[in-house]
């Protein structure tokens, strides 16, 4: 493999279509191949914007306005690093010759729930809980009533938790409805989905470069309000789950096919493994991998992006817990207490431009036997504030 340098007419361009936290490591992991990196996202400053070669702001969902970016800047990967983009754009980009990660039919599965659902419950024949789809208030609670309380309603494009919500009884139907319309993206329809009684949850990481396909230990996670706010790694799981959960993630992300990371999102109850959701790239709970790898989730993501080999290793147990702002911010400082610079953790601070409230802005990380991680995770996580 030779690697060019960047702002060269032989250079490599990588160009992400999102630049928030996780993009801003990809940028990095980029950077340190030598390859020129470009960030797009619909607002300045963001995080990868301040790391990479170039940046653009621009509406995320205008196609021509993408397209126009892509043509000029020509890259050689494009990197969708959010959902609420413009599927148009990216699948016009492909016909051009453009090599879209992993590619623009598995993006546009992905983006939407409907799609991904029924790719994976329907063609693939992967559990998962019952759900339907629906587009209006009525058919909301005819749906909810016939799945049987509790349901939770997504709309079908959003992500991180917005328009997300619970219902447990008829009562609640009004306020699921208003929402929905909370979403990042597209509340045109909604799937509403019966309620998993599982006991616990996890995101397996799934890479593939066009060789082989590697898995990195289990993500266990928590999550408030459809967003994540502590993961761990590795999760103890019995070996016939985890087999059952490999398996549903090599399923899945051979079907959706291409290279790059995926996040394969699971419910496990016992042994059962239900398919929830899957993003063709890195994954927030996999933050942790900062931690916890050689190769973190981000570098992973670029080697098989590049087709180069898979392999890490696994320094040993970590979790990390997100801090998420409690202020609406046009300069948001975060505190953070020293104890949490200690030899076994550290936290980063994303330097997004605006805070508002619930938005992630850094992320601390500990490495430590599973349990303590996440107990330790937990107290530092209360050494950060909005100052
Ligand atoms: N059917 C369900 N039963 C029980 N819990 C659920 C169900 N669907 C979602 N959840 C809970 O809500 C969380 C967020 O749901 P989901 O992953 O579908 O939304 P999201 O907005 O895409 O989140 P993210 O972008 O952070 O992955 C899940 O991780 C899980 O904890
Ligand atoms: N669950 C998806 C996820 O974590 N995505 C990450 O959050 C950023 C958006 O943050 P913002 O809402 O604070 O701008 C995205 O750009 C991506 O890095
Ligand atoms: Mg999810």
């Amino acid at each position: 493999m030779k690697f060019a340098a960047p702002l060269k007419s032989n250079s490599k361009k990588v160009m992400l279509l999102g630049s928030g936290e996780l993009g801003r490591e990809v940028v990095i992991e980029a950077q340190r191949l030598g390859l020129e990196t470009i960030a797009v996202d619909k607002y300045e400053n963001a995080p990868a914007h301040q790391v990479a070669h170039r940046s653009y702001v621009v509406n995320m969902q205008n196609k021509d306005a993408i397209l126009e970016i892509i043509r000029r800047e020509k890259p050689d990967f494009i990197l969708p690093e959010v959902e609420a983009l413009s599927i148009e754009a990216l699948l016009e980009a492909e016909k051009e010759g453009f090599n879209v990660i992993p590619n623009a039919d598995a993006v546009n599965k992905t983006m939407n729930r409907k799609n991904i659902r029924t790719f994976a419950a329907e063609d693939l024949g992967l559990k998962t809980g019952p759900y339907k789809f629906v587009t209006t208030q009525e058919g909301l609670l005819e749906a909810a009533k016939e799945l049987g309380f509790p349901v939770v309603i997504k709309p079908v494009m959003s992500s991180s938790g917005h328009g997300q919500s619970v219902a447990r009884s008829e009562s609640d139907i009004p306020h699921s409805w208003e929402e929905a319309k909370e979403a990042r993206g597209d509340a045109s329809e909604l799937i509403v989905e019966a309620f998993v009684d599982f006991d616990y949850e996890i995101t397996l990481l799934t890479a593939r470069n066009g060789k082989e396909t590697v898995f990195c230990e289990p993500i266990g996670h928590e999550q408030r309000d459809g967003d994540y706010v502590f993961s761990w790694q590795p999760m103890q799981m019995t070996p016939k789950a985890l087999q059952n959960a490999q398996d549903i993630a090599k399923r899945i992300t051979d079907g959706l096919g291409g290279q790059g990371i995926f996040g394969v999102e699971l419910f496990v109850k016992g042994d059962e493994v239900y398919f929830s959701e899957v993003s063709p790239r890195p994954h927030d709970t996999g933050m942790v991998t900062l931690i916890t790898q050689s190769q973190s989730e981000f570098a992973l993501h670029l080697r098989a992006v590049l087709g180069l080999p898979l392999g890490f290793t696994f320094y040993g147990d970590g979790a990390s817990a997100a801090f998420k702002s409690e202020v609406d911010s046009y300069a948001p400082v975060v505190e953070v207490d020293e104890s949490l610079f200690t030899d076994n953790s550290y936290v980063r601070v994303f330097g997004k431009p605006e805070a508002h409230k619930g938005r992630r802005l850094a992320v601390a990380l500990v490495f430590d036997k599973v349990e303590r991680a996440l107990e330790k995770s937990r107290e530092l996580i209360k050494k950060i504030r909005d100052a």
